[in-house]
């Protein structure tokens, strides 16, 4: 019997209101994370499950990547969605991944500043355990619509870094959300995150995701932002506080006219060591009869 080696790359284990991830910690940016080892870590059957990966890598390590507002001494969120596709942003990645420098005595604490590709974001980590972290301004960048289980709903496009379309409506929990919902794809040429988002008073809201390149999800840090400012604006406001309820638990937004902050649960439950044989062969190239290999 073979026996087993591990030794392989470190990982944890965390997540934000059920919205889980993979934290690699890759401090000299060795790791040749493929897509094809993406999908087998988030795959819950044959790899250890999660929504996405978060490798954690010195900002100076991206080159060229890197925003040009992410100072190279900064630590980089590196996310990607179980797909394998990667994103510009993740909300509840970001508060996870903020944690785990603070746990890691890798940041001191105080307002962590953490790179991602939609630019750098602090995070502050309270003593009462929840985590705030800056998102930035939400762009409203138009109008659309959203197809769910053949019932078309208008929706507001909002940008928190990455794409997100937000239909305002009733009796969300009785909606199909086991297959991709339909959009324009010529406006969001690479996809885009789909909330349904129901008003329960001015304060409170419920909400459910469709991620790109995920599916359904338990909660969507930048989803729940967009969906703050998708029920504002069906207010008639534009600022203001909402607490919102996703099924994985609930965040507060803020959304102000310089920016917007979530706060929320943030947990790391398991640190480990994948096995060098595992890591191997998930990124050994399929062999296909045609097409991609990867
Ligand atoms: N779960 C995340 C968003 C992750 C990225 C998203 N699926 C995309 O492709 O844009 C969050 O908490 O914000």
């Amino acid at each position: 019997m073979a026996v087993q080696s591990y030794a392989g790359p470190e990982f944890l284990k965390g997540h934000g209101t059920e919205n889980d991830f993979v934290v690699l910690p890759d401090p000299r940016g060795e790791l040749d994370l493929t897509a094809a080892r993406v999908r087998a870590l988030c795959d819950r059957r044959i790899g250890l499950g999660a929504d996405g990966v978060l490798r954690v890598v010195p900002g100076g390590l991206l080159g060229e990547e890197l925003p040009s507002d992410v100072p190279t001494d900064a630590w980089f969120m590196d996310y990607r969605n179980a797909d394998g596709s990667v994103a510009e942003m993740c909300g509840n990645g970001v508060r996870v991944f903020a944690r785990y420098l603070l746990e890691s005595g890798l940041a001191a604490s105080g307002n962590v500043p953490v790179g991602t590709r939609a630019g750098l974001r602090g995070v502050l980590v309270g003593e009462d355990g929840r985590v705030t972290v800056d998102m930035g301004g939400a762009a409203v960048t138009g109008h659309s619509s959203v197809t769910v289980a053949g019932y078309a709903m208008s929706a507001l496009a909002v940008d928190l870094g990455n794409p997100h379309l937000v239909c305002v409506t009733s009796g969300i929990g009785d909606l199909d959300l086991s297959v991709q919902p339909g959009y324009d794809p010529e406006l969001f040429p690479h996809g885009v995150n789909i909330e349904l988002v129901e008003p329960l008073d001015e304060r409170e809201l419920r909400m459910r995701v469709y991620e790109r390149g995920v599916g359904e999800t338990r909660s969507c840090g930048t989803g729940t932002v967009a969906a703050a400012v998708a029920a504002l604006r069906a207010d008639g406001g534009e600022n203001g506080v909402r607490l919102v309820h996703v099924p994985g638990g609930t965040v507060e937004v803020e959304v102000t006219p310089e920016t917007t902050t979530l706060t929320g649960p943030a947990e790391l439950l398991a640190r480990g060591e994948l096995d060098a044989d595992w890591w191997r062969r998930i990124g050994e190239p399929v062999l296909v009869t045609s097409g991609t290999n990867r």
